[in-house]
């Protein structure tokens, strides 16, 4: 079998607990199969980037790399997080568009290619991940890499008069044309970006699984929807129950229903319309007024980025309006916690919560939804809120759909939650988790993998 070499921005290092579905969702993978792990140490240090750091667990070599001040500004914060990411996620008025910040993106993919190329070998895998490292093939290409390589996006690809719309977009999206396999979330994300590639991306469609660039190189695409360790995370979720940080919070429930939502801190996430939909909801049912405590997990992300920042300050502002109008001198309606909880302990939480809501205005997939049906007590399941425009909805029908914009739609939703019969919930779980024990992270890993190995 030939060595896997994955490489992403952000590396999961054992011991180091982050927030976000791409760390969660390839140490998973990655436990299975073993292989390489390449990625940015997540250290901003002085002096010159470029220091490699190696350390092994299991079967997993994770070779990191120290990148400095000025770099970590223009290629992370700057043209990953200013520019591709709201342009991913139909932002365009949030896009903040620099020739210097790209040109930074472009010397730091390049930093990662003059550091791996040497490492490759002709027979191994490389699957590459996500928009910080778009021209990564291409320039291993440039030095001579011949293995193959696979690009998988991790967030949602948006219409193709979106994408044209930044300036210079064919020089950096035409670069995917390095790649053999180009894989997407959805079937909607891989459509998109083949009416990108025929209307502005100079290239043309072979047929419903290949593309050509103009060179005439054909690059196969699909989507592969990521998915969770089920089994994994149902037993994580069951052992829960005996940490005294989970009796501590049941405790101070007293009895009333818990709404879980965890999200990073990211507008994408839709977390001022989750908030008024919840205000609206205890105006339009008082019927349910009290019964029900809203626990909203929201670790600090990208924290340096004025974006991130302005919402920081609008949920704070908000959250302290709901309470201010709503709670009693026994009871807070909304909790709002800003700290990043340890995924075996959030996965207790999941379980105790009877509903789920994940209300996002857009997003790649959202692990957390897939992650909350997984983590539920089969005999008395809670119910999942889930938004249309989040990758997870194509696959998880039975949940309760809502449009993230529509705030009374989310209000009655929870307030239908909150009241289902048991029989309702265990039938719409059922259906559910079935899918998500059928097909798991490994399944998508599997899925991927071959793909690339026949492409
Ligand atoms: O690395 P950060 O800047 O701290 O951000 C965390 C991750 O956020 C994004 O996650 C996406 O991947 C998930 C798994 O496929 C998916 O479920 C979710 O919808 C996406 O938003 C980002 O794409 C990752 O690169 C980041 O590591
Ligand atoms: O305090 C937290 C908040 C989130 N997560 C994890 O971070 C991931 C979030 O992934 P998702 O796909 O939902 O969104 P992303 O943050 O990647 O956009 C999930 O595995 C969560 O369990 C966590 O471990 N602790």
């Amino acid at each position: 079998m030939s060595r896997l070499v994955v490489v992403s921005n952000r590396v999961a290092i054992p011991g180091e607990s982050l927030p976000g579905g791409l760390a969660v969702a390839l140490q998973a993978a990655l436990g299975e199969r073993g292989g390489v792990w390449f990625g940015w140490s997540g250290k901003t240090v002085r002096g010159d980037s470029g220091d490699v750091h190696e350390q092994q667990h299991g079967g997993i070599r994770y070779v990191t790399i120290d990148l400095n001040r000025a770099d970590v500004d223009d290629y992370y914060n700057g043209f990953s997080n200013r520019t591709l990411w709201p342009l991913l996620h139909f932002r365009l008025d949030l896009v903040d568009y620099d020739r210097a910040t790209r040109e930074g993106y472009r010397r730091v993919n390049a930093l990662f290619a003059d550091t791996l190329a040497p490492q490759l070998r002709e027979d191994d895998i490389v699957w590459i991940h996500d928009y910080h490292l778009i021209p990564l093939a291409a320039l291993l290409r440039e030095r001579g890499v011949t293995c193959r390589i696979g690009f998988f996006l991790h967030v949602p690809l948006p219409s193709a008069d979106l994408l044209m719309a930044m300036p210079d977009h064919a020089r950096l999206f035409s670069t995917l044309y390095a790649y053999d396999l180009l894989g997407f979330q959805t079937s909607r994300d891989n459509d998109r970006f083949r009416t990108y590639v025929r209307l502005y991306g100079g290239g043309r469609i072979v047929d419903d699984s290949l593309i050509e660039a103009a060179d005439g190189r054909r690059i196969r695409t699909a989507a592969f929807p990521i998915s969770i360790d089920t089994p994994h995370i149902a037993r994580q979720a069951a052992a829960a129950g005996g940490k005294s940080a989970l009796r501590n919070l049941h405790n101070s429930l007293e009895r009333r229903m818990l709404a879980i939502g965890v999200d990073r801190l990211d507008y994408s996430k839709g977390l001022p319309e989750r908030f008024q939909a919840f205000g609206r909801y205890l105006e339009r049912h008082p019927e349910q007024k009290g019964s029900l405590t809203y626990l909203q997990i929201a670790p600090v992300s990208r924290g340096e980025v004025n974006e991130y920042q302005h919402l920081r300050n609008q949920l704070e502002q908000i959250a302290g309006h709901i309470n201010g109008r709503h709670a009693a001198p026994d009871w807070t309606p909304l909790r709002y916690v800003n700290r990043n909880i340890p995924h075996a302990m959030l996965t207790g939480y999941y379980r105790m919560a009877r509903i789920g809501l994940v209300t996002p205005l857009r997003d790649g997939m959202n692990l957390v939804a897939k992650e909350y049906v997984a983590a539920q007590d089969p005999g008395d399941p809670g119910v999942l809120i889930l938004s249309l425009l989040a990758g997870a909805a194509l696959e998880m029908k039975e949940a309760l759909l809502v449009n993230p914009h529509d705030v009374d739609g989310v209000a009655d939703a929870i307030a239908t939650a909150a009241a289902m019969p048991l029989a309702e919930r265990k039938e719409r779980w059922q259906a559910m988790m079935a899918r998500l024990l059928e097909y798991d992270i490994h399944a998508w890993r599997r899925g991927y993998l071959q793909a690339l190995e026949s492409a």
